[in-house]
């Protein structure tokens, strides 16, 4: 059996009581730690609350090699752990087909996700979202720019964009850096996004949240990583008034 579990956003306590037991129960722990992480633990703290070895887990682990996760799987209980909900913004998908097509059972315990995190926290209506991006960490004079395509494509259907940022080893994008880049690549492309959302740390007791210009946010302060951003659409009533009391957007005249 191989089950894939979320950890949800933030320490070793976000896990679900279901993923708990099934982790605690099972013959071998694996944890992709490379599309999320969970900043406010560290491996021994979840050792401790699990009481069980984690073996971590490659991007080239999962998705070159996963032959030693699977004849695990085959043969015991084995538990697969992601940062987050298991199969959003992952590629783990293509784990579980692979489980499937060797005959192993598979099933999903699932966690909290900063898709979600992020509706709550910026009062944006999560059915008002067009299609995610990711923006990588530039190499040398390469940028990308399909994020800022996706933006402009999702503000010219009036949608709302969650902007994941890149996560490289332990160098964290945060949204000061994530804005400049953004807006280098549209001012390039001559398009203009008028207001931004950062949110850093959510499920953590202190996550910040700021709506603002991209000079404001570029300036502001948000603490340490993980961050993220939402380009918004145009606001409804509710959202707007939502972002001035709990992200600090000013009034409209
Ligand atoms: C590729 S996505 C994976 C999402 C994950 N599977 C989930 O369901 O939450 C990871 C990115 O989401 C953002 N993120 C994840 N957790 C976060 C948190 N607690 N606070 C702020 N941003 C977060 C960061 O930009 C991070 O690089």
């Amino acid at each position: 059996m191989l089950t894939f579990i979320g950890l949800g956003l933030y320490d070793e306590k976000d896990i679900s009581c279901k993923g708990l037991s099934a982790i605690r129960t099972a013959d071998a722990v694996f944890l992709e730690y490379y599309t999320s992480r969970l900043m406010g633990t560290d491996i021994p703290s979840m050792e401790a609350l699990y009481q069980k070895k984690i073996h971590l887990l490659s991007r080239e682990d999962v998705e070159q090699h996963p032959d030693p996760i699977l004849d695990a799987a085959a043969v015991g209980s084995v538990v697969f752990l992601t940062g987050g909900d298991t199969m959003v913004s992952t590629t783990h998908a293509d784990l579980r087909i692979r489980a499937a097509e060797r005959g192993i059972p598979t099933q999903i315990i699932h966690g909290a996700s900063i898709s979600s995190a992020v509706c709550g926290l910026s009062g944006l209506q999560n059915y008002r979202f067009g299609k995610s991006c990711s923006l990588p960490f530039p190499h040398g004079r390469w940028m990308p720019t399909t994020p800022v395509e996706v933006i402009a494509t999702n503000l010219a259907q009036n949608l709302h964009t969650i902007v994941y940022l890149d996560i490289q080893n332990t160098r964290y994008m945060q949204i000061p850096e994530a804005i400049v880049i953004i807006e280098e690549i549209a001012e390039k492309k001559g398009i203009e996004i008028p207001l931004y959302v950062g949110i850093a740390r959510a499920g953590s007791d202190n996550p910040v949240v700021l709506a603002g210009g991209a000079d404001t946010l570029a300036s502001s302060d948000f603490g340490p990583p993980l961050h993220i951003l939402v380009v918004p659409a145009e606001l409804h009533m509710m959202e707007r008034e939502f972002l001035e009391r709990f992200a600090g957007l000013a009034p409209s005249p």
